[in-house]
This record gives structure tokens, sequence and C-alpha cells, in this order.
């Protein structure tokens, strides 16, 4: 395919995403107008990475961006990799909340959109990956209403140890998202995506991070939060007993008894379908609501109305020591970025 490059959407750690237009598009292969996510060498592993995850998890989620090819090109002397991928012409999550400036989004539609995201995830877990790296940026906004996860230049199999540089926390993604089990454990699984789910749910209802920090903390002190404790991150006072449930759910320290995407996905906050979405105006049908039945019948061992999340007990044993004392081992310069981390960033 023959293409031409247009005006520059997005900017990430590694790539930078313009607008792409095919110049031979006859057949009407491809659609009139794309994405095209483009980096030097320095962002070429996670291109590749991010075409391969996008391949396994095929066409069939709506979801999900879709990926559109790959290319190579020469520009100002360098070799660029380009992704082609469906263009959000509403742009991500994140830049949404920034023109709303602090105010969040009605809970109806922090309903849809978290529904949206619940069944990306599902789809992602049940093809054996997690995501890694949710969060509002990476959940782009379509013309025709539709929501879909972005990004997967994070996502490995669930699972699969990712190389690491010895012991610390190794920060994938952003640290305002990070799970427990990631914090403690580096573990990165499915858990850690609904972990974080629940974050952007926060953020969306109240426009704000699901974890309040003072301006120029170090984010050793929020990782400290994060992983040491019974804390979670605050659960909005307005939001509806639907919601304070399922972000209940989200929020449990342990990872074993954390909710999964697939029981989540039936959960009343998000059992609901709106008939038509004109950005404006939100009618919402709610659908088969069937509050007893969903919290009655439980579908799995963890899916009972009266289960008191256990917290994590610190003092258990590990391999690595202590949480505390693997957090208190933890010393750096680095000035931290609350908002974007792309890359590995090993503290020690
Ligand atoms: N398909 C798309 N359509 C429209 N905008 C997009 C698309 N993909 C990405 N963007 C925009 O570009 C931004 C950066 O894209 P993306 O997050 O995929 O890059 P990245 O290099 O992996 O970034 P990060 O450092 O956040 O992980 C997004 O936040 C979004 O605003």
């Amino acid at each position: 395919m023959d293409w031409v490059r247009g005006e520059t959407i997005g900017y990430g750690t590694f790539s930078t995403v313009s607008l792409a237009t095919p110049t031979n598009n006859l057949s009407g292969a491809f659609p009139q107008v794309m994405a095209v996510k483009s980096a030097d060498s320095h962002g070429a592993a996670s291109l590749a990475n991010e075409k391969w995850v996008l391949d396994t998890l095929g066409n069939d989620c709506d979801e999900i961006v879709r990926c559109l090819g790959e290319d190579r090109t020469v520009e100002n002397g360098g070799e660029m990799h380009n992704l082609f991928l469906e263009y959000a012409s509403r742009g991500s999550l994140a830049s949404h909340l920034k023109k709303l400036k602090g105010e969040g989004l009605p809970e109806s539609t922090v309903r849809r959109h978290t529904g949206s995201v619940l069944r990306g995830l599902r789809h992602i877990h049940a093809k054996g990956f997690a995501h890694c790296d949710l969060k509002l940026g990476n959940i782009l906004l379509f013309g025709d209403g539709a929501v879909k996860i972005a990004d997967f230049g994070l996502a490995k199999r669930a699972g699969e140890v990712t190389a690491s540089t010895g012991e610390g926390v190794q920060i994938r993604g952003t640290p305002l998202y990070m799970a427990p089990e990631s914090v403690n454990d580096n573990e990165y699984g499915s858990e850690a995506d609904v972990w974080a789910l629940g974050c952007a749910v926060v953020e969306m209802f109240s426009g704000e991070t699901a974890w309040s920090f003072k301006e120029g903390s170090h984010f050793m002190s929020l990782l400290i939060r994060i992983g040491v404790g019974d804390e979670v991150p605050m659960i909005p006072e307005g939001l509806s007993e639907h919601g304070k449930d399922f972000l209940s759910k989200c929020f449990v320290k342990d990872p074993k008894r954390r909710w999964t995407a697939e029981m989540l996905v039936n959960h009343p906050f998000v059992a609901v379908d709106l008939d038509h979405d004109d950005f404006e105006e939100e009618e919402e049908v709610v659908v088969q609501l069937k509050t007893d039945d969903l919290f009655g019948s439980p579908r799995c061992p963890f899916e009972f109305c009266d289960w008191v999340s256990a917290s994590s007990d610190s003092r258990q044993y590990h391999p690595l020591g202590s949480t505390e004392e693997r957090v208190a081992t933890l010393a750096t310069d680095l000035t931290p970025d609350w908002t974007v981390t792309n890359n590995w960033v090993v503290v020690r």
C-alpha cells in the first residue's frame, strides 16, 4: 500500500502517531483515513510486539483497536517502523477528559465506557494475554461511539516472565495504575489489568487520579501506599452503590481474590445497553438487570456478595524479602512522571 503521512495526532514514549491516507486504495481494502504509529529503531521492538499481539488477538473483538498492517520507510535519513491502525477520530479518553478541565464524565457514560473496556479485556485475557498498560491514554474514542483498547506495546502472554534486571520494582506503564502485586512481586497478569481498570473508572468519573498525591511528592511514597498496608484508591462519594461495589471488586489487594474481567462483565454497574450514542444525551436502557440473579448465583468461588477482601498480609514469606524490606530498599533520583512511563524503569 502506498500512503501519505498526515498531521501528528499523538505522542508516546517511543512513537509518534499521525494520520495516514492510502493513495492507491482502488479496491477499498483500507479506510480513507488511518492512524500510523511510527518509531525509529528504539521503538521498533515495542511496535513489533504490538503487531504480534494484535494479530494474535484477531479482529473479532469490537473493543480492541484493529491493526491494518505495517510498513517501513526511510525518513530524514533514518528507518521508520510504521504500524497502521484504525483511526479513532475522537482521540483518547485522556485527551477527552482534559478538555473537561477536571470535571468527570456522567456515570451513564462511565458505565458504557467501562463495559466496552471490560469486553475488550475479557477477550485479551481469554486469549492468554495481559495488556499491562491500561490507562485513559490507551482507551480510544471512535466517531461512531465505539470505545476500544489500544497500545499493546507492553502486552505480554499472561504468566510470561519478562526479562528482569534483578531485584527491585519494575514499573510497566504508569505507577498510578500499578497493582499491589506489580509493586510487591513484579507480577503483571490479567489481574493487574483489572486493578488498572478500577483506577481508570475512578478517573473517568471524578476527573481526578485514583490515588491522590501531593505535587512534587516522590513516587516511592505512592508505591509504598499501593504495595503495603490496606489502603486502596479512593472510591468517589458521588458514585452509585453499584459503582462503588464494582470498584470494591477491582480494588482487592490480593490478585487471587480480585474479580476477573469475565466476572465483572456481568456486574450491574456495566450490565447496561445504550440504544444510541449522540454524545450529548445518552439514553440508558438497563437490560436484564436482575441483581438477585447476578449476585445470588455465584459463577465462581469469589462471586458471593458478602465476601470481604482479605488484606494483603505483608508478613507473608517473600522470596525477595518482605514487602516492607523490598520497598525500603528502593532509592532513586528519578524524577516522577505520573502519567507516562512506557519503558521499564528499575528502581533499586
Ligand atoms: N488509532 C489511533 N487513533 C487516534 N489516535 C491515536 C491512535 N493510536 C494512538 N493515538 C494517539 O496517540 C497517543 C499515543 O499513542 P500510544 O499510546 O499508542 O503510543 P505509545 O508510544 O505506546 O504511548 P505510551 O507512551 O503512552 O505507551 C494516544 O494517547 C492517542 O492520543
